[in-house]
């Protein structure tokens, strides 16, 4: 049995205080469950508090991004050795926001996978199409190339434990998600993919997520859907009340 992982990104929202009181009150109520790793992922200039605040709870850290090399005249950047060091258990990489506005390309999400795995890092590696490559009929090769790419040399041990998420660029902020079977089909296509590169073992253990307005409305029924493990959330992650009613879908059986 896969072990679910909702994961919260916060994108640039809230200042500090509002990212403690947040994380003082889900540390609260948060249930502890054998069935879900719940992380967040707040802006990078709270990563060191808030992994300080969770160190001993089970609640995981994660940067948004990060740069692929350990360290370099790069300046207004971090590391994967710099966010190990400070505490911070996973790193989103490649989402569609990063790829968008930063030009982030599947080249550097690869190079980001490897420095990942090399700081003890958990990768979380964004896949999605846009709205006309899912209307010609692109999402599956679209997926499949950014998945190949992304797992370029990575090895057999490794592999399964990066996680991916499938959000559509589309469904991202707008209210609109992809149909709970839609977006099965794409995260099952995934996992065939990570079964042509590596085994059917492999493709059977590694996590996928949907990502694109989750909320408590709609978790479960994404949830149900035999390729869907977990959900990475944006707007419904900022709220205590919303996040916390995430986590207890993702908690029960
Ligand atoms: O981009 C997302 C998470 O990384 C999804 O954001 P929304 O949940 O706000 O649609």
């Amino acid at each position: 049995m896969r072990k679910r992982i909702l994961a919260g990104n916060w994108k640039m929202y809230k200042t500090a205080e509002e990212a403690k009181s947040f994380m003082e009150e889900v540390l609260s109520k948060v249930p502890v469950s054998e069935n879900v790793e719940v992380v967040i992922c707040p802006p990078s200039l709270y990563l060191s508090e808030l992994a300080q605040l969770t160190k001993d709870s089970s609640v995981g850290i994660g940067a948004q991004t990060m740069h692929d090399v350990k360290e370099g005249a790069f300046t207004g950047e971090i590391s994967s050795a710099m966010l190990s060091n400070s505490g911070v258990n996973y790193v989103i990489l490649g989402h569609s926001e990063r790829r968008q506005y930063f030009n982030e390309s599947d080249e550097s999400v690869n190079r980001k996978v490897h420095a990942a795995f090399e700081y003890d890092l958990t990768p979380i590696v964004c896949v999605g199409e846009s709205l006309e490559e899912r209307e010609n009929g692109k999402t599956g090769d679209k997926v499949a190339g950014q998945v190949k790419k992304a797992f370029e040399g990575i090895s057999q041990d490794l592999a399964p434990k990066a996680v991916i998420a499938y959000e559509p660029i589309w469904a991202i902020g707008t209210g609109k998600t992809a149909t709970a079977e839609d977006a099965n089909e794409v995260c099952g296509a995934i996992r065939t993919t990570i079964g042509d590169l590596y085994d059917e073992k492999i493709a059977g253990e590694i996590r996928i997520q949907y990502g694109g307005s989750v909320k408590p409305d709609n978790i479960e029924e994404l949830l149900s859907m035999q390729h869907i493990d977990g959900a990475l959330v944006g707007g419904a992650s900022l709220e205590p009340k919303s996040f916390l009613k995430l986590v207890e879908a993702c908690a029960h059986e």
